[in-house]
């Protein structure tokens, strides 16, 4: 009774955002040089110079822009005083003082003009959660993502059902996104026993997983890194055969839970290994979350030189804080595809004291603050949030989602 109360109430919150909040954030989110809104010139439009003149005639008409925005909001949002406040607080989004098209400097110039974001919350942010999601949840969390615009969401793993209870209902899940278009759904797979029960459940690409410590690959899959390459040339064979592509995960990129420092080195041989089986695309794991830009640049360094770097990925776990600025690093040195994990679930079972990894939200607001496009509706994202948090009864661990969601001291100055 109640759980259907807190469903209903939930519902109608999600209607109240998805038909007043949502549309008005997808308009603030527009970035200022390519908006249609009528306020703004077609000679600002094709405007790119970077001379402060053009800069500050650019803020000036935006002020306008942003005016007009906050009387729609308010006709908008009626009496709501609580929409009132995240609509507010969405205004921030377009508070920024330029986007990297318009106004690069040296510090932005090397972020890309888009990246692309993976989603491994169905998989890394529930794999370790000890009570049962039921398949339902998961693949209505699933379709919300894929609403939200994310391209690539990763839906579970075919691994040991005894090793990761949560997810022993791969197949279920699979089948039940069957005919979900608009996103790509790679799962993990330890395996060929695995590999196989992903083709026949319908998967059309999947992940393989080593480590760059060996303590860590023994407590993960239970093999040494040597074994695990010789598996998973095995498992990047099938997957040729069969035209799919073999994303491959590096764990302890920085640091592992037993062996400590690992040395860029290290992570560079298996990058090379992976790479050379043929793995399309290699996600660099800092699986504890230890590292900061001081570990992470002399890691990626070394893995640029064996890799090309538009086959990378960063995959950050947030356990000190410091996965953002991690990914800020990575994108100046010319990485564009971010793993993420919606409310920042996640953890590893085999990395005790591992937190979630970063937030999607709190990606998302970084790299549209920065001028990079995703595709991705941070509205439409935060209810997908929303959904799985209040289903695991605990607050989003995304800082942005809870700023938004509430109207907050700075957004009633605005
Ligand atoms: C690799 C194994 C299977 C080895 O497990 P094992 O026990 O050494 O393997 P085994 O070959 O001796 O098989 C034992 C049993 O598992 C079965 N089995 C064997 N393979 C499969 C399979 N694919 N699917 C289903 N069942 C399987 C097999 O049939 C047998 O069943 P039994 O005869 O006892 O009934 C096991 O250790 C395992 O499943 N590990 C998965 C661990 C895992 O999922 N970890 C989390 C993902 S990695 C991660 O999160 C890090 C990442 C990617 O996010 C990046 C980062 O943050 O660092």
């Amino acid at each position: 009774m109640l759980a259907a109360r807190g469903l209903d109430k939930f519902s109608r919150n999600s209607k109240f955002l998805l038909d007043r909040i949502v549309p008005i954030m997808q308009i603030l989110e527009e970035p200022l040089g390519v908006t249609n809104h009528s306020t703004v010139g077609a000679d600002t439009l094709v405007s790119h110079e970077c001379t402060r003149e053009a800069f500050l005639q650019r803020k000036q008409t935006r002020n306008v822009y942003r005016r007009d925005m906050m009387n729609v909001v308010l006709a908008s949002v009626g009496g709501n005083y609580q929409a009132l406040g995240n609509a507010r607080s969405a205004l921030c989004l377009v508070n920024r003082p330029y986007s990297t098209a318009e106004f690069s400097n040296k510090f932005l110039r090397s972020i890309p003009g888009f990246v692309k974001i993976v989603e491994v919350g169905p998989r890394d942010g529930l794999q370790n959660e000890s009570n049962i999601v039921p398949t339902a949840v998961k693949v209505e969390l699933i379709k919300m993502l894929v609403s939200s615009g994310l391209p690539v969401v990763e839906a579970t793993s075919f691994v040991s059902p005894k090793w990761v209870p949560q997810l022993a209902d791969a197949k279920d899940v699979m089948e039940a996104i069957r005919n979900v278009e608009a996103a790509r759904f790679p799962v993990l797979t330890p395996n060929l026993k695995g590999f196989e029960a992903a083709v026949a459940a319908g998967a059309k690409e999947v992940a393989i997983f080593a480590s760059a410590s060996e303590a860590f690959s023994k407590s993960n899959i239970n093999c040494s890194i040597k074994d695990s390459l010789i598996r998973y040339s095995d498992v990047t064979l099938a997957a040729r055969k069969v035209s799919f592509p073999v994303r491959g995960y590096i764990s302890c990129v920085v640091g592992c839970p037993v062996e400590g420092v690992v040395p860029p080195a290290k992570v560079a041989y298996v990058a090379k290994e992976l790479y050379d089986m043929g793995c399309s695309e290699i996600s660099l794991g800092d699986t504890i979350g230890v590292g900061t830009p001081g570990t992470v640049i002399p890691m990626l360094e070394a893995v640029m030189d064996v890799v090309p770097v538009d086959r990378l990925a960063v995959h950050f776990h947030d356990t000190y804080g410091q996965a953002l600025s991690n990914i800020l690093v990575s994108l100046q040195m010319g990485i564009s595809t971010v793993d993420s994990s919606v409310s920042g679930l996640g953890g590893c079972p085999y990395a005790k004291g591992a937190s979630g990894n970063v937030a999607t939200e709190d990606v998302v607001y970084m790299l549209h603050g920065l001028g990079v496009k995703t595709n991705v509706n941070l509205g439409k994202l935060m209810l997908a949030g929303d959904f799985i948090s209040k289903h695991l009864g605990r607050p989003s661990g995304s800082k942005t989602a809870v700023a938004l969601s509430k109207a907050t001291s700075h957004a009633s100055k605005l």
